[in-house]
C-alpha cells in the first residue's frame, strides 16, 4: 500500500539529514509520494531557510542589501549538493531567483523558494520525479485550498510508476501566481497529497518521536503519546503544540487516513498515530486521562459588566457584531450572571482595541468594561477526561497549590478539553505543575 511521506525542515537541514531521509524512503517501496519542507536548523546557531528568506524580503522592503543573507542560503544548498554529489544546477536556480526579484518582487514567490530548492535536491538524490507545487497545489482566490482541483492536478501529473517529490508550503492561485500557506504549512501539503492518492497512511517525519504529553522544550523527557484523535490533535496544535499544523487534519480526515508522526533521527520508534477513532485500541491499552498539556501566550480578555446580562436576549449577538465588523475572530466567550467576556488573540485586536471598546460601550450600555492583556491560554486535552468526574476541580486545585492565579475557565460540552487563562508569566509553571501532578505521579502509580 502507498504512503504519503512528509519531511519537516529538521529532517532536511543538511546533507547528513538527507542521508537519513534516503534510508527511510528506500526502506519501504510504498513510500512514493514525498513532500518536503525547506532546510531547517542544523543546530542552535543555525537558521531555517524560510526564516532567512523572510529576512531577505524585509531587507528588500527597506532597500537594504540582502546579499549576505542570500549567500548563507546559497552556502547551505551548496553543502548539500557537493557532499551528496548532485548535478542540479543550483547556480542557475539562484541566478533566476535574483533576476525575478529584481524585476517584480513577490514575497510569496521568494519565501517559497526554500521548499522549491530542497525539493529539487531531494528529487535528484532519491532518483524521483520533481513536481513543482505551483502546478498541483491550487488555492481559491480567498486563499483557501481548492482540494478538488488539487486532486485532479495531482492525479493527472504524477506518474504512477515513479516516486515523486513535491515541495510543501506553497501552491498557486487560479491565475498561476505563487501563494504560500501559513507557517508550518508543508504539513497541509502532505495531507492534500495523502488525500489525492488515497494512501494507507500519511507519515510526517520530524525531529521528535511523535506527540509528547507536553512540549519537550519545557518538560524534560515527556511521555510520548502512542495515539491521539484528529480532534485532540486539532486542539493541541492550535494551542501551541507545533509538531503538526492544525489545518493538516482536514484533507486526511475526509478520507479517514491516519497520520503517523515519526522521528527521522530515530526511525525505529513507532511515533504517534493520529486517527479518527481510537476506541478499539483504547480498550486494549487504556490511555492516560490527560492526552496532552499545551498553551499559548498573548491573549486579551475584554470583560463587559452589566446587571442581568445573562437574561438579556440579543446581548451576545450585539457584542459579537462589533468584533465581526473589525474582522476579529474569537477564541472563547466565558459568561457569568452579570459579566460577559470575550477572549481574542492580542495580535489580532491590538490595532483596533480602542475603537472596539468605544463601540461596545456605545452599543451595549455597559456598567463597566475591563481589558486585560498578557494572558496565556493553557489547554488540557484528553478524550478520557469525560470518564473522570472532578477532573476540572483537580486541575484547578493543582494550579491553586502553586499559587497560580486563574483568570478564565472554559470547558466544552464534549469534556475533551479544559482551557484555562493564566498570566503569561505563569504559563510554563502551570504546564509543569499539571504534568507533575497528572503524568509523573500517574506513571509512578501504574
Ligand atoms: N507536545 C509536543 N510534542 C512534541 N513536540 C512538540 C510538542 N510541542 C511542541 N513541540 C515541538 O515541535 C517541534 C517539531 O515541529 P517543527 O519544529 O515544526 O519540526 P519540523 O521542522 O520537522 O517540521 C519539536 O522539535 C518540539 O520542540
Ligand atoms: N518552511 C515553512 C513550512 C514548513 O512546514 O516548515 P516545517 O515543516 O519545517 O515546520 C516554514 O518554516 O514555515
Amino acid at each position: 500500500m502507498n504512503k504519503a511521506i512528509k519531511f519537516g525542515g529538521s529532517s532536511v537541514a543538511n546533507s547528513e539529514q538527507f542521508k537519513k531521509v534516503k534510508q527511510i524512503v528506500l526502506a519501504d517501496p510504498g513510500r512514493k509520494y514525498v513532500v518536503t519542507s525547506a532546510c531547517g536548523k542544523s543546530g542552535q546557531e543555525d537558521h531555517k531557510v524560510t526564516d532567512l528568506l523572510y529576512l531577505c524580503a524585509a531587507h528588500i522592503n527597506y532597500g537594504v542589501s540582502y546579499d549576505s543573507i542570500f549567500q548563507t542560503i546559497v552556502d547551505k544548498y551548496m553543502e548539500i549538493k557537493q557532499t551528496l554529489g548532485l548535478t542540479v544546477d543550483l547556480a542557475a536556480e539562484f541566478a533566476k531567483i535574483r533576476q525575478n526579484l529584481s524585476r517584480d518582487f513577490s514575497l510569496d514567490y521568494l519565501v517559497s523558494r526554500g521548499e522549491y530548492l530542497t525539493g529539487l535536491c531531494l528529487a535528484e538524490y532519491l532518483d524521483a520525479d520533481f513536481l513543482d507545487a505551483s502546478r498541483v497545489i491550487r488555492f481559491h482566490y480567498d486563499g483557501t485550498v481548492d482540494l478538488k482541483k488539487c486532486q485532479e492536478l495531482l492525479k493527472a501529473q504524477v506518474d504512477p510508476g515513479r516516486r515523486v517529490v513535491i515541495p510543501g508550503f506553497y501552491g498557486s492561485l487560479p491565475n498561476g501566481v505563487i501563494k504560500v500557506m501559513s507557517r508550518g504549512g508543508s504539513d497541509i501539503t502532505g495531507s492534500i497529497v495523502a488525500n489525492a492518492f488515497d494512501v494507507e497512511v500519511y507519515e510526517n517525519w520530524t525531529d521528535v518521536s511523535g506527540f509528547y504529553v507536553a512540549d519537550p522544550r519545557l518538560i524534560k523527557n515527556p511521555v510520548q503519546i502512542p495515539r491521539i484523535t484528529y480532534s485532540e490533535l486539532r486542539q493541541m496544535s492550535y494551542m501551541g503544540a507545533n509538531v503538526l499544523h492544525d489545518d493538516a487534519v482536514f484533507p486526511v480526515r475526509q478520507k479517514n487516513i491516519p497520520i503517523n508522526v515519526r522521528n527521522t533521527n530515530h526511525p525505529q520508534n513507532p511515533g504517534t498515530m493520529i486517527m479518527n477513532d481510537c476506541r478499539d485500541l483504547d480498550e486494549q491499552d487504556p490511555p492516560h486521562v490527560i492526552t496532552g498539556i499545551t498553551g499559548k501566550e498573548d491573549f486579551t480578555v475584554i470583560t463587559m459588566v452589566k446587571s442581568h446580562v445573562s437574561a438579556e436576549a440579543g446581548f451576545l449577538r450585539k457584542a459579537l457584531a462589533v468584533f465581526e465588523k473589525f474582522q476579529i475572530s474569537i477564541e472563547s466567550v466565558p459568561v457569568t450572571v452579570d459579566t460577559f467576556s470575550i477572549v481574542v488573540q492580542s495580535k489580532k485586536i491590538e490595532r483596533y482595541l480602542y475603537e472596539i471598546v468605544a463601540e461596545l460601550k456605545k452599543d451595549l450600555h455597559l456598567d463597566d468594561i475591563q481589558v486585560e492583556s498578557h494572558l496565556a491560554m493553557l489547554a488540557v486535552v484528553g478524550r478520557a477526561m469525560k470518564q473522570m468526574p472532578g477532573m476540572s476541580g483537580k486541575i484547578l486545585s493543582t494550579l491553586g497549590d502553586q499559587q497560580i492565579n486563574i483568570r478564565t475557565i472554559n470547558q466544552a460540552c464534549d469534556e475533551q478539553s479544559i482551557v484555562i487563562g493564566v498570566d503569561n508569566r505563569d504559563l510554563v509553571e502551570a504546564i509543569k505543575a499539571i504534568y507533575q501532578q497528572f503524568i509523573s505521579e500517574e506513571r509512578v502509580e501504574r
